[in-house]
């Protein structure tokens, strides 16, 4: 079976188009697709063009675990080069419809930066969704193993939990992303950065994504993180957002409209064994 790989500042996808499936796509098989020994190793799959009443394409992205996701920048910006790749786009804007919304995209010339209007930022409790009462999730306290952070939640089609520290590692996100995931708060689990503002125009994060686990990149937690520093006060409406993996250009407008802009690298096209699934 057919696939192309690409990454985002190194978060990594396949793209599967529908006419190239030989199977249904389950849960178990997109385990094995992605698992970086046992098969060909990625943060997920994209799965598409698709058909769709509400945009030029349909998108459905998958995370390793074999959850669906509502939306993944990286995921998006990778799919909109695969298009542009395949001649299915020019450089005019299009639309993409997923689970997470419509976004519109546009390929730079180049084919290797592209151009994302990710769709509007909410911090409400009934939109993410966070449970309790119905509120904007801003500055709540949350503990795991009696560690207690401060945490902002906020969703673009995707939920987020972000945490501002004076200082960000890996080593802190491994140890306390996967227990936040899954917390109480979070009925449909959710992504996580610890964020640390640099300044108005800068900031750094580290990832845990749901169901994919530590991430060198993440379109939609940039724009998250970015989202809630400028809702706090911390950050200008330009920010650039430094991951492990390099950096995404976020601009935020008045009602909190995200526009990303960020690179995609092209790794390869292949030819999937159904071996791996024996
Ligand atoms: N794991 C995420 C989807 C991918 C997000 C990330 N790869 C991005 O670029 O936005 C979720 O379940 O919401």
């Amino acid at each position: 079976m057919k696939y192309s790989k690409y990454h985002a500042l190194g978060n990594d996808y396949l793209v599967i188009a529908p006419e190239d499936l030989a199977f249904e796509l389950s849960s178990e098989k997109i385990k094995r697709i992605c698992h970086r020994n046992f098969g060909i190793g990625s943060d997920g799959i994209l799965f598409g063009p698709l058909p769709s009443k509400d945009a030029k394409f349909g998108l459905r992205i998958f995370n390793p675990d074999g959850s669906e996701a509502e939306k993944s920048g990286n995921g998006l910006r990778i799919f909109s080069r695969y298009l542009w790749d395949k001649k299915l786009v020019g450089e005019e804007e299009f639309d993409i419809d997923t689970l997470g919304g419509r976004v519109k995209a546009c390929v730079a010339k180049s084919g290797q930066n592209v151009r994302l209007e990710m769709g509007y930022v909410s911090f409400h409790s009934d939109n993410i969704p966070v449970a309790g009462h119905s509120r904007e999730v801003l500055e709540e306290s949350i503990t795991i193993d009696e560690q207690t952070f401060t945490f902002c939640a906020a969703t673009i089609g995707n939920p987020h939990c972000v945490i501002q520290m004076l200082e960000v590692t890996p080593e802190i996100v491994k140890k306390y992303g996967p227990r936040l995931e899954v917390h109480p708060y979070f009925p449909n689990r959710t992504n996580v950065q610890f964020m640390k503002v640099l300044d108005r125009g800068n900031i750094q994060i580290e990832i845990w994504e749901r169901g994919a686990g530590y991430t060198l990149a993440s379109g939609s937690s940039s724009s998250a993180a970015a989202a809630v520093a400028h809702r706090l006060g911390l950050c200008d409406s330009s920010i650039a957002v430094h991951t492990p993996g390099g950096q995404i250009a976020i601009e935020i407008s008045d009602d909190f409209l995200i526009t990303m802009t960020g690179a995609v690298t092209k790794v390869t096209e292949g030819l999937l064994s159904m071996e791996i699934f024996e």
